[in-house]
């Protein structure tokens, strides 16, 4: 494990209550300190690195860390990642670990807090985690049966369609959530004693630390920047009919089935997936691109639940 702040730290904490063998690494003295205080072994990167060339290697750094740290690992090394936007790390590892096996990841988890103190054994339990990967192969199955140790549901696609889809439900979010508590606060003190559930709701990622959400959000630009022209026209065309009609029934009325979506998940039929057969790969990204998912691995054979 590289990396031992909220994402890492989780991973670390949760592969070992799986009863998985661990260790890690982090450029921060303090988070280090404090995994060693209770009994993970932490070492430097070069070593945990080169410790077991068989071992997984998973990599908890934010997106600017990434070119550095991939020109250090070894040719051979089967690795994966946590980085909430995919296409810039598969270009990234093309470029900087050409001789690697990866697989891309991205577990939907976390909080407004970071760091090593943050992290929890059980933050990814039911949890959507993403792969990319670029064949099925038995890396990808040992990618794919860690998430599954870790308590999550596996959701495989491809880093376009990924980065598309985390733009419109979590990088957008975290923009407006932005947005939000700042129109919020500008309306002062209060308007800040006053805010209750909405505000509270609508604005929480905003307390993230700015740089790590910057980086987030910056490292999505172009997917980003179509998800907030989306954002922008519904705004404008709200404000258009506030403005003439004092009417705002089709945004309320979009909004409330939007919400309907999410919360309404359609039942979920189970199949399997072959993973030995040739369409394994195209297999597994339909299944991600329509909102099914990977629930169990027996081998080479996936339990699946297609929606
Ligand atoms: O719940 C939160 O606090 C989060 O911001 C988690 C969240 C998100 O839902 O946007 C943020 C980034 C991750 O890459 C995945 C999930």
């Amino acid at each position: 494990m590289i990396g031992l702040g909220l994402i890492g730290g989780s991973v670390l904490r949760a592969a070992k209550a799986a009863g998985r063998t661990v260790w890690g690494a982090t450029a921060s003295k303090e988070d280090a300190d404090k995994a060693r205080a209770e009994g993970f072994d932490i070492t430097s990167v070069d070593e945990a690195l080169g410790r077991d060339p068989e071992a997984l290697v998973v990599l908890a750094v934010p997106l600017p860390a990434l070119p550095d740290l991939l020109r250090k690992i070894p040719a051979g090394t089967r690795l994966t990642d946590v980085t909430s936007v995919k296409g810039p790390v598969h270009d990234a590892v093309h470029r900087y670990a050409k001789e690697v096996r990866f697989v891309g990841g991205h577990p939907m988890a976390g909080t407004s807090q970071s760091g090593w103190d943050a992290g929890s054994a059980t933050l990814f339990q039911n949890a959507a985690w993403v792969v990319t990967p670029e064949e099925a192969d038995d890396h990808l199955n040992d990618v794919m049966e860690l998430a599954l140790d870790l308590g999550a549901h596996v959701v495989p696609t491809t880093p376009e369609e990924h980065d598309e889809a985390v733009a419109r439900i979590s990088h957008l979010p975290h923009v407006m959530a932005a947005i939000l508590a700042a129109t919020g606060a500008d309306g002062g003190p209060l308007a800040m004693a006053l805010a209750a559930g909405s505000f509270g709701d609508g604005t929480r990622v905003a307390g993230s630390r700015p740089e790590l959400v910057r980086a987030m959000c910056e490292g999505n630009r172009d997917a980003l920047l179509m998800a907030v022209d989306d954002a922008l026209g519904r705004l404008g065309a709200a404000r258009g009919s506030l403005a003439s009609t004092g009417g705002l029934a089709k945004t309320i009325e979009a909004g409330h089935e939007g919400r309907n979506t999410l919360v309404n998940q359609p039942q979920r039929t189970k199949i399997t997936i072959d993973l030995t057969k040739p369409g394994a790969l195209a297999a597994l990204r339909n299944l991600g691109s329509r909102g099914g998912r990977v629930v169990g691995l027996n081998g080479s054979t996936a339990t699946a639940e297609t929606s």
